[in-house]
């Protein structure tokens, strides 16, 4: 048996996924964790003798590029050697074929949507294993304008379409497939069972479970912090630190302080609310620092998103460094006391690490993957970090996607108005006004928000959407309020629906409901005279403005 401390992917049988930067990558991970199977994506340059685990088997992704263009993603071809199975997915089809001498051309009638690709039996149990489970014809969804013209030798072919007469192959001897479909999207509707295939290919048993996860990570968390250090936690009320938190305090008991920062750019109520909850629901101590003139001082005037991501997470570990020496000299002084008063107690370990509720979209979308996908947004928690920090980071949930860490939550105990919580930014309004953060835009957007997820509630249709909030454009527009002219601020309201936050679409309310709301908003927020609504899905845009 591996020593607890170990990575997860040392604990489980575990898939690699090699990225070369498709939007869909992190759905080939999805799709493998929904089978119970435990993996994990890298940038395409890993070099397979630079990995301290061995994958049970190899995934390659996609790409925006061609495999002939200069400069194209290079798989490493001890890949192919590791003698683990390898699968690849149309641009990881074309980089099997164009490392094994077959040919990639583009071509002059490209596929993009639907497709049925027609699977040819082989007679080899090896080569026809993959689609074991599919009838002839396999619907599914295509994204490339490239395609095979010769297939490598040692290859054979195991689907086509009229159009992609390689559309799956299959070497004669290895483990080693490729398909020029997406396989990842909901939209190839046989995608589950061809990854099922594939996990089998694999030999990978399927025991990644939430249930399994949280013994094993309470083990390496107790092991992590050893018998004296403390642990700070970072935690805003949102899902993933109340959970983080949660499972902090199942392994280390009263050794966990909780800390949450007032920063200026909360919604109305919060740091309030959260004090309750912390309190109340999951017994952890917690303080609540209200650090919110400093906050928005080092805002003054900033508007670059980017900018206020950064100096919002590196003022949150200035406080949460200052906080941790105010415990260690309050935990000194009482020893101290003791000690005067003849008493005998044991000296309390310093705060060496602190707790973040980091996911893994966090950590996606804020490190750009060396060479081909680009970063979206330098999450304040892992880009916006300061540089030499004194604590050590613990982030249990670093590897998790939303989903996941709510089946967590509910197993943990966690009351599931809790679980259920839409997620709130830790730069939190500040990246809601757009423009500069000003204590007058701040309470102009508290007020608005409040209504319209006061509405929301009332109407039913919290439940129905994963996030939803009122953001302050930086415009001014005319309107007429009794009789008088007004040149005042818009408000948009925002709603997504989305299972990971990666992608996501817009909610559909009734007229009736936003009429409503945008009477209430223009009536009771002064300052407002116009309320707009947001109807972008993500992509092409994201789910916050900034
Ligand atoms: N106001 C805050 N005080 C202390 N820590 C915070 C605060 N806001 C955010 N953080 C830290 O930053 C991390 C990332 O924030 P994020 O909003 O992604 O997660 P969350 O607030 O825990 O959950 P949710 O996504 O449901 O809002 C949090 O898990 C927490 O560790
Ligand atoms: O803690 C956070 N720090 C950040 O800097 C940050 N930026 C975006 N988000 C949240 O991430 C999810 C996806 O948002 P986007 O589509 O806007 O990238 C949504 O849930 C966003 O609210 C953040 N959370
Ligand atoms: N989605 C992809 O991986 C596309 C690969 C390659 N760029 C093509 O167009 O064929
Ligand atoms: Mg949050």
């Amino acid at each position: 048996m591996p020593a607890l401390t170990e990575a997860i992917h040392s604990q489980y049988d575990s898939l690699l996924i090699l990225d070369f930067g498709s939007q869909y990558s992190h759905l080939i991970t999805r799709r493998c964790r929904e089978l119970n199977v435990y993996c994990e994506m890298l940038p395409c340059t890993q070099k397979m003798a630079d990995l301290d685990w061995t994958p049970k088997g190899i995934i390659l992704s996609g790409s925006p590029y061609s495999v002939y263009d200069d400069g194209a993603p290079r798989v490493d071809p001890a890949v192919f050697e590791a003698g683990v199975p390898v699968l690849g997915i149309c641009y990881g089809l074309q980089e099997i074929a164009w490392c094994h001498g077959g040919k990639v051309d583009p071509h002059d009638r490209r596929e993009y949507g639907r497709a049925d690709v027609q699977v040819v039996r082989t007679g080899d149990e090896r080569m026809d294993r993959l689609f074991r489970d599919e009838a002839d014809s396999v619907p599914v969804w295509m994204s490339h304008g490239d395609q095979l013209s010769k297939c490598p030798d040692n290859f054979q072919v195991i689907a086509r379409t009229d159009s992609a007469p390689f559309a799956a192959i299959a070497h004669t001897s290895k483990p080693i497939f490729g398909i020029q479909f997406h396989a990842e999207v909901t939209h190839s509707p046989r995608g589950k069972e061809l990854f099922s295939a594939f996990v089998d290919i694999c030999g990978a048993q399927r025991n990644w479970t939430m249930s399994t996860f949280i013994d094993k990570e309470i083990a390496r968390i107790r092991e992590m912090v050893g018998p004296r250090d403390r642990v700070l936690g970072a935690i805003s009320g949102g899902v993933d630190s109340s959970v983080a938190a949660k499972l902090m305090h199942a392994a280390i008991g009263e050794r966990f302080h909780a800390v949450m920062v007032d920063n200026g750019v909360l919604r109305a109520g919060e740091a309030k609310q959260v004090d309750e909850m912390l309190n109340k629901h999951l017994g952890v101590n917690v303080t609540i620092v209200d650090a919110s003139e400093l906050f928005l001082s080092r805002l003054e005037g900033v508007e670059d998103p980017e900018k206020k991501r950064k100096i919002i997470g590196n003022t949150f570990i200035n406080v949460f460094e200052e906080e941790a020496a105010k415990l260690e000299a309050a935990a000194e002084e009482e020893e101290a006391k003791a000690k005067a008063e003849g008493k005998e107690q044991e000296a309390k370990g310093k705060y060496e690490f602190l707790l973040q509720g980091t996911l893994y979209p966090d950590v996606i979308e804020s490190i750009s993957f060396k060479g081909p996908s680009a970063t979206i947004k330098t999450h304040h928690n892992v880009g916006g970090l300061l540089e030499n920090m004194k604590m050590k980071l613990i982030e249990p949930l670093r590897e998790l996607f939303k989903d996941e860490v709510r089946e967590l939550g509910k197993l943990l105990g966690i009351p599931a108005h809790l679980v259920g919580r839409h997620p709130f930014p830790g730069p939190g309004l500040a990246i809601r006004i757009l423009g500069p953060v000003t204590r007058g835009q701040v309470a102009i957007l508290q007020a608005a928000d409040a209504i319209y997820i006061e509405e929301i509630r009332r109407a039913g249709h919290y439940d129905k959407i994963s996030q939803a909030f009122a953001v302050l454009l930086p415009v001014r527009a005319v309107g007429v309020q009794g009789d008088k002219r007004t040149y005042d601020q818009v408000i948009a309201l925002r709603a997504a629906q989305t299972t990971d936050f990666m992608t996501a679409t817009w909610y559909d309310f009734p007229h009736q409901f936003l009429s409503h709301v945008s009477n209430r908003i223009t009536n009771e927020v002064a300052g407002i005279n116009r309320v707009v609504l947001d109807i972008s899905s993500k992509p092409p845009a994201t789910i916050e403005w900034l």
